[in-house]
This record gives structure tokens, sequence and C-alpha cells, in this order.
């Protein structure tokens, strides 16, 4: 494959084949590509195409049945600090505090007090959740609960966040508030982003680069560069430019979606 040095992230030819005890499962055929450094990628695709593969596979949590990632030219063994993960459900620890959820990664690193508290407090006021440094998940909305677990994730200072389907189990505002917050947060941390949706609206909004995979077994079938300013607001997703490429992507999506349907049936 084609790729340039100055790529963060090299998914080349990966393939992964889950062998059960009555049947085996090709997730991902010979997936390939590329995402730049401080690039935001949206992954878009029918349901059980591989998209969580992927990025578990990037993770280090499962390892590919042929090809390579590379992350900074290095291929990935396992999973590594420089790699954080966001998953839909909520992932918190329910017998820690907020502060002490977004503190967990820097404790295991052994950082004193005032250093956690110094990341703690930045990233509290960040998602705007001051005043609820002390609430245990169970006293959180949803929403709540995601700003904490993207603010434990960043609290580590990963190279790479890697998002599985975050906003998935909220409500269409709070998602879009989220969205939001995350584009502020990208804004200001400049990570490079993996973040894995069912949303065409979600991607087009949030990405600058969409990757649309086939059905299963997984590859890309189209890259899409969203090319819409770099300040994204709300009102943005009512402009002609959003509508247009919202159509490029569904057009794309709708043929493999029925795909899936027809395997899956
Ligand atoms: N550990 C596993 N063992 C066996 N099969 C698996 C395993 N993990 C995933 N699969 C299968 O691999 C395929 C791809 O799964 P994956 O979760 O990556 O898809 P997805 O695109 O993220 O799906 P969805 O959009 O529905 O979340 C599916 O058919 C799934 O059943």
């Amino acid at each position: 494959m084609t790729s340039s040095v100055r790529d963060k992230l090299i998914i080349d030819g990966v393939s992964k084949v889950f062998t059960g005890k009555e049947r085996q499962v090709t997730a991902l055929a010979e997936a390939s590509f590329t995402v730049k450094p401080s690039e935001f990628v949206t992954i878009l695709g029918p349901s059980g195409c591989g998209k969580s593969t992927i990025l578990k596979i990037v993770a280090g949590l499962e390892a590919p049945t042929s090809g390579r990632v590379l992350l900074d030219g290095r291929e990935i063994a396992g999973p590594g600090r420089d790699r954080g993960m966001v998953f839909q459900t909520y992932t918190l620890f329910p017998w820690l505090t907020v502060r002490e959820n977004i503190e967990f990664g820097l404790d295991v690193a052994g950082k004193d007090e005032a250093a956690r508290k110094e990341v703690s407090d930045h990233y509290i006021e960040k998602i705007g959740l001051k005043g609820f440094e002390n609430f245990f998940p169970r006293d959180l909305s949803g929403g709540m609960k995601q700003r904490v677990a993207i603010a434990r994730a960043l609290a580590n200072d990963p190279e790479v966040l890697l998002m599985d389907e975050p906003f998935g189990a909220l409500d269409a505002q709070t998602r879009t508030v989220m969205q939001e917050l995350l584009l502020d947060v990208w804004d200001e941390s400049h990570k490079t982003i993996l973040f894995v949706t069912h949303d065409v609206d979600e991607a087009v909004f949030i990405g600058d680069t969409i990757y649309v995979m086939t059905a299963r077994p997984g590859r890309i079938k189209a890259r899409i560069e969203v090319t819409l300013p770099d300040q994204r607001t709300f009102d943005l997703k009512l402009s002609d430019d959003f509508m247009r490429i919202k159509r490029e992507v569904m057009g794309l999506i709708r043929e493999e979606a029925w795909k899936a349907a027809n395997t899956n049936t």
C-alpha cells in the first residue's frame, strides 16, 4: 500500500478471522488505510463489518490474523499507554469518584497527588463537571459519564484516542452537545482520533476524513475528505455543503447495508 513517513497510523492489509467451536467468522479482509498525526478519522459501515475489531486491533486488544498495524512506524504488539480507548457502554469504575476515575491511569503510572490533581482539575473544568468531582458514576447522567470517560482517556495523554460509538447510547440533544465538546477538546489537544459510529451526521460533523467500510468481511470501500470549515457548530448541520457530503456518504453506506442485510438474514 502507499504510505507516507508522516502517517501516524498505518493499517496495512489487516485481516481477522475469529475461530469458534462451530464456525469461523472472517471479520476483516485486508483492510488498509492510513491516519495522519492529529487527524480526526471516523469509520462508518454496516453492522458487523468489523469496525470494533479494527479499533481493538489498533488498541492491541486483538491480534490481526494477517497484516499489521504501525504506530509511528512501529508494529503494534499489544496494549500501551500511547493509545486511549472510550467505549459506548459506560466503563467507569463505579467505586471511584469522578476525580478518582480521571486520575486512575496517572495513579497507576505512579504520579504524585499534586501532579494528578493538576491534570484532573484541567479536565474537570474542560468537560464542564466542576462541582461534580466527588460524585460517583451512579449519580451521573449518561452524557456526564461519557464526559468522564473521555477525560479519563485524555488524562493519560495518549497519542491516539480510539472511540467506539462513544455517544451511541445518548439521546439526540446530548449527543450533539457531546460532539461539540469533543471537537473543543480535540482543538486543544490535537490528538489523533479514530472514531467508530453508525451515525452519518455524526461522522460528517466531527471527522476530517471518513472511511466507509464494506459489508463483512470488512474492507475500506471509500475515503471521503470532509471539506467543511474547521470551526464546527451545530448550524453547520443545516448547510448545503454538509448535506452534499452526507448524501454522498449515505449512498455508499446504503449499498453495503443492503448487502449486510441479505447476508445476515
Ligand atoms: N471475539 C469474537 N469471536 C467471534 N466472533 C467475533 C468476535 N468479535 C467479533 N466477532 C464477529 O466479527 C464480526 C465483526 O464484529 P465487529 O464487532 O467488529 O463489527 P462492528 O462493525 O463493530 O459491528 P456493530 O456495528 O454491530 O457494532 C461480527 O460478525 C462479529 O460477530
